[in-house]
């Protein structure tokens, strides 16, 4: 217990109020996903990158087929999280929709194939569920997969923060292996 605890919500608590609520704001995100995509490949961390590690979203998260199209688009390749035994990840290329499975937490995921994973793609968008703008500290689904993959990356990371998933500071209790985003894109 700790003196402060008591202004802090629940990480647990905040995770189910945020699933609430992104599945009331889908449309919003969806169509605010769009703009902050435009904001992102404003970015000279966009620009620089060859390499984009993203997502295959899910309802209610910012959709990234958007983004996996325009890095295509730009000739980037782009990696995709598989999860693996013991909380990690592994960064798969996206190759097509149809290869991608299902995992056990209902995400689409690459196939593993060892020779194509990449763990040090050049920029990594980060997902979650609430941001916090004054720190740049993030809720995730509380699988901690991300926390320990940006532990050894030294690449760049952003993330996209829809205004579901904007706070203005974290009233949450911030742990000693959370890991801030570099830079967050937000609406307006
Ligand atoms: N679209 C998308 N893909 C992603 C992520 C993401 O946030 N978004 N991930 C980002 O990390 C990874 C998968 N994240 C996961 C996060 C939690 C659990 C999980 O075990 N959830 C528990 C509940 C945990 C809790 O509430 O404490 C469960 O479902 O039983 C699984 C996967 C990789 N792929
Ligand atoms: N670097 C790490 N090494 C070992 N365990 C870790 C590390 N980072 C996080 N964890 C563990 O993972 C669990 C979930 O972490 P946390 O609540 O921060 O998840 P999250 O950031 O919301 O989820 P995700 O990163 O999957 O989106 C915690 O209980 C924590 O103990």
């Amino acid at each position: 217990m700790t003196v402060s605890e008591g202004k802090h919500i629940d990480k647990k608590e905040l995770r189910k109020q945020q699933t609430k609520q992104l599945h009331k704001n889908k449309t919003l995100t969806r169509i605010e996903g769009l703009q902050l995509l435009k904001k992102l490949q404003d970015t000279s961390e966009w620009k620089n990158a060859k390499t984009i590690a993203t997502t295959v979203s899910s309802l209610i998260e910012v959709p990234t087929t958007p983004i996996i199209e325009a890095a295509q688009a730009e000739d980037k390749q782009v990696f995709l999280p598989k999860t693996m035994p013991h909380r990690q990840m592994a960064f798969l290329p996206f190759t097509n929709s149809d290869d991608l499975v299902r995992s056990d937490y209902g995400i689409l995921e690459p196939v593993y194939n060892e020779n194509l994973v990449n763990q040090t793609p050049d920029l990594v968008i980060v997902p979650g569920l609430a941001f916090a703008e004054d720190s740049n500290y993030r809720v995730g689904f509380g699988g901690g997969y991300y926390d320990r993959f940006l532990a050894k990356y030294t690449g760049k990371t952003v993330a996209l923060v829809p205004s579901a998933m904007y706070f203005d500071t974290a009233d949450w209790e911030i742990e000693d292996y959370d890991i801030k985003i570099q830079k967050l894109i937000c609406v307006n």
